[in-house]
């Protein structure tokens, strides 16, 4: 975690972006970086390794899908895809939710989790939290057990922590604002 704090100035504010007022945290630069990424993926594993055994990490449509295979891979877990709708071919679970930008659908192929599968939820940023909170809700739905949920990074002034309060742990690498 210590190291990953001196890669952390790579991720860049893009002010009015998609719209006015929406300052956008632009991971990409930090994921650019040989070294940022590696800082990256060892810190959210580092993490995630605390949290007891976990079969399954969903990452969540787009920037989630980065981050999630390197960590459950060094978790020697799966990978499940929370996707945008219309893009999975078999039966699927679907929630809608607003954003800090828009209003969007995911879903997930019903066969993907397991009841009493142990889960991690992973993404890029904590906003709102409706995109985690959608989620939570595919994942329990199919009678999955949420381990924890890890983000690289939090806005808290959007409150999503505050929306997602749980008794289940929610980690983020860095927050802003
Ligand atoms: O906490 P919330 O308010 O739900 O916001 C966080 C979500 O917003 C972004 O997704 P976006 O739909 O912009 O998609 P992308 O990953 O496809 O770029 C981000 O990647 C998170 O998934
Ligand atoms: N401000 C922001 N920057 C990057 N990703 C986001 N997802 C939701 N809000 C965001």
């Amino acid at each position: 975690m210590s190291d990953f704090a001196a890669h952390a100035e790579r991720i860049r504010a893009v002010p009015d972006w998609p719209e006015p007022g929406v300052t956008f945290r632009d991971i990409t630069p930090l994921l650019a970086d040989a070294a940022g990424l590696a800082a990256t993926i060892d810190a959210l594993t580092e993490v995630a390794s605390g949290w007891g055994p976990i079969d399954t990490v969903v990452g969540i449509e787009a920037r989630g899908f980065v981050l999630a295979p390197p960590v459950a891979l060094r978790l020697g877990a799966g990978f499940v895809p929370v996707r945008k709708a219309g893009k999975l071919p078999a039966p699927t679970e679907s929630r809608t939710y607003d954003l800090e930008y828009g209003s969007a659908t995911v879903e997930v192929h019903r066969d993907a989790i397991a009841p009493g599968d142990r889960v991690l939820i992973m993404d890029d940023v904590l906003a709102t939290g409706g995109t985690i909170a959608a989620a939570r809700d595919l994942v329990t739905s199919l009678g999955g057990v949420v381990v924890g949920e890890l983000v690289l990074l939090e806005l808290p002034a959007l409150g999503g922590r505050e929306r997602l309060a749980s008794d289940t742990p929610l980690a983020a690498l860095v927050t802003y604002g």
